[in-house]
């Protein structure tokens, strides 16, 4: 699998845990690279881990929450850090993009007003005229009376774009965006991801959606309860899948002018279990052998299974 050359990598994640103050293991050993100007897809069931993985990447996990391994972006270690140099990071360095734009806007706010917060929450003064430049840019019309309107005159689309402009208002190298299109429809979802892209920034895209992947990444990640079970260039690892469990993700997925897929039968495993003897996908896998309920598969050439060797 190709990947950022080491040591070059804006976001490198390695070995990393997470346990919730209630015993759940939600990340159990981690490792991705994101280098600068990729866009690397997280991808996976929902509960798989994917979200905690950019609360930890962000720094913004719940109180409580056990962090163990390395999370490096730029080169500077961030687990373990404290609030105060968390907070210097976000936005500066990482930008977020999350899920429902509605949500990241104040209301009372002008839109443009929100963007600000950007630079103000650094004690910096947005450079005049860069906002509507910005929201422009990334292909709001009449960009310069809109950021003078509030959130509920925009629709989400465009507002989604505006949550864009705000997280990379101070050129973060890394943006993390959690389903950021999940709100959108097809057309616009894809025009949003590319106006991503064209920031330039390294971004960790966390989506469930495959073909949104595999047409706005350029590598990714499957994860399954907790682990990477996949990675690989999205073209290839998307349309020649190795691991059995992104087999299955991708024909669950519905085509045009054929029957309804059978979805993945069973449930992933509960994150509150203990350490894992085997594979945990054996018991919802159609290749499970004798050999995979010896230890968890480790992952040679970017696939963690032993029938796929
Ligand atoms: N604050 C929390 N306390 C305890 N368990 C949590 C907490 N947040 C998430 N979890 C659990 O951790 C596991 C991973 O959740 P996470 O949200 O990271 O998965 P996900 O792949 O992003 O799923 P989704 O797409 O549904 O958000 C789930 O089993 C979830 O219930």
């Amino acid at each position: 699998m190709s990947g950022p050359r080491a040591g070059t990598a804006e976001l490198d994640v390695g070995g990393l845990r997470v346990t919730y103050r209630n015993g759940a293991a939600a990340v159990r050993g981690v490792d991705l690279a994101v280098g600068a100007g990729e866009v690397l897809g997280l991808v996976g069931e929902s509960g798989s881990g994917k979200s905690t993985v950019a609360r930890a990447v962000l720094g913004l996990l719940p109180r409580g929450a056990a962090v163990t391994g390395n999370i490096r972006v730029g080169g500077r270690e961030l687990v373990g850090a404290d609030p105060r140099a968390w907070r210097a990071v976000r936005g500066d360095v990482i930008g977020y993009v999350g899920q429902d734009p509605f949500a990241a806007f104040d209301p009372r706010l002008k839109v443009g007003a929100s963007i600000a917060e950007a630079w103000r929450a650094k004690g910096r003064t947005p450079p005049a005229g860069a906002i509507p430049e910005r929201l422009a840019a990334l292909g709001v019309p009449d960009a310069d009376a809109a950021a003078r309107r509030r959130p509920h005159t925009w629709s989400g689309g465009m507002l989604q774009r505006a949550a864009i402009a705000a997280a990379t208002a101070l050129a973060p190298t890394l943006v993390v965006a959690d389903e950021p299109t999940s709100a959108l429809d097809a057309g616009l979802a894809d025009a949003t991801l590319a106006h991503l892209r064209a920031t330039g920034a390294a971004v960790l895209l966390i989506t469930h959606d495959l073909r949104l992947a595999a047409r706005h990444t350029d590598r990714v990640a499957v994860m399954y309860a907790g682990r990477i079970v996949e990675t690989g260039d999205s073209g290839e690892a998307l349309s020649r899948p190795r691991h059995p469990y992104t087999q299955a993700l991708l024909a669950a997925l519905p085509r045009p002018g054929h029957p309804l897929p059978e979805p993945l039968p069973g449930e992933p495993p509960s994150p509150r279990r203990g350490a894992d003897a085997g594979c945990p996908f054996a018991p919802r896998c159609r290749r499970v052998r004798a050999e995979c309920s010896d230890d968890v598969p480790a992952p040679i050439d970017g696939v963690a299974c032993v029938a796929a060797r």
